[in-house]
């Protein structure tokens, strides 16, 4: 059964575990400064049915990160991110075409595609699937890329590398190549305290509280980024409600601020959640 993992019921493969998880957190409402199905957060030339045609676009691809993990998975952890960066690339010009060139999900396209390709790499040496395995696999598969693709690059092109310039954020990458550490010891642990939306909405806030998001400092500095950890911390000392949240939300809009970055840990959360 290559490929499939049985959970509770229902068997389903980490690839359409991907595909769902882009599409609950697109669907879940109020999500402070992003896009809901309530209205479009922070941003300006995206809304819910972009991002439908982005997932559209995108799932596809998570079967063939898959399948390629499984075709390489005996060759050595240090090569196989040159293997998957050629579909990486294409899978993200596919994203563009679809979306007119707005980048509704380069973080997610990377961490997803990191996770299907890690899981075929497993199921191809027979290893179990476990989140603590998969996220191991990533964080090899991952192993230098901070210091190859940030640290010795004099000038700064994306965000993600100007961030690292400026404030040393390590961003998508340092995440991956920490095996997902901010979603393994800020969220999962933490994953079956609550319920439904509720859980999601809960890991969101958490995630806020604790990711160095290079989204919120490309749009409001490091201020940005602590006015939304901190809102985030405070809510989830004090209590919140969805009309807490939709506050939040006006909040953000105001400041233009979106945690984009978080949005894209909160789909891994909900991968990595499903599996013993
Ligand atoms: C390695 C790449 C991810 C390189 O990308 P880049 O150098 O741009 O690096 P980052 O900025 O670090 O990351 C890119 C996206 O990752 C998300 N992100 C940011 N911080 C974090 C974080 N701490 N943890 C996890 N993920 C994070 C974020 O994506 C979200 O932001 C999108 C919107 O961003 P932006 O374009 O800036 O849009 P706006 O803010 O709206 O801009 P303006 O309107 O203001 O102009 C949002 O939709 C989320 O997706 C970062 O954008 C990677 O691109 C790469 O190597 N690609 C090649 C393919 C590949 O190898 N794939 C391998 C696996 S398949
Ligand atoms: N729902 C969302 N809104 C804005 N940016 C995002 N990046 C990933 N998901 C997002």
């Amino acid at each position: 059964m290559a490929g499939l993992l049985a959970t509770e019921s229902a068997v389903i493969s980490i690839p359409a575990m991907a595909a769902r998880a882009l599409r609950l957190e697109l669907d879940l409402t109020p999500k402070p400064g992003l896009v809901d199905r309530a209205n479009n957060g922070s941003h300006q030339d995206m809304d819910h049915a972009l991002f439908l045609r982005s997932i559209a676009a995108i799932t596809p691809w998570f079967s063939v990160f898959e399948l390629a993990g499984r075709e390489h998975a005996h060759k050595e952890a240090s090569v196989q991110l040159r293997l998957l960066r050629p579909a990486g690339i294409a899978c993200e010009q596919a994203m563009f075409a679809a979306t007119g060139g707005v980048n509704t999900h380069k973080g997610g396209v990377f961490s997803l595609g990191l996770l299907c390709f890690a899981a075929g790499r497993l199921q191809g040496q027979c290893q179990p699937l476990h989140a603590e395995t998969l996220c191991r696999q990533v964080s090899e598969i991952c192993r230098g890329l901070v210091a190859r693709e940030l640290a010795a690059r004099p000038q700064a092109v994306t965000a993600g590398e100007k961030q690292f310039l400026e404030y040393g954020l390590t961003g998508a990458r340092g995440e991956a190549e920490q095996g997902f550490a901010t979603v393994r010891r800020a969220v999962l642990p933490y994953w079956h305290q609550e319920q439904g939306e509720r859980r999601l909405q809960h890991a969101l806030l958490r995630l806020m509280a604790a990711n160095p998001d290079s989204n919120l400092v490309s749009r409001g500095g490091i201020a940005g980024l602590r006015y939304v950890q901190d809102y985030a911390a405070t809510l989830l000392a004090g209590g919140w409600d969805n009309d807490a949240l939709s506050e939040m939300d006006r909040a953000l809009m105001a400041r233009r601020l979106s945690p984009g970055g978080s949005a894209d840990l909160l789909a891994v959360a909900y991968v990595l959640a499903q599996l013993p």
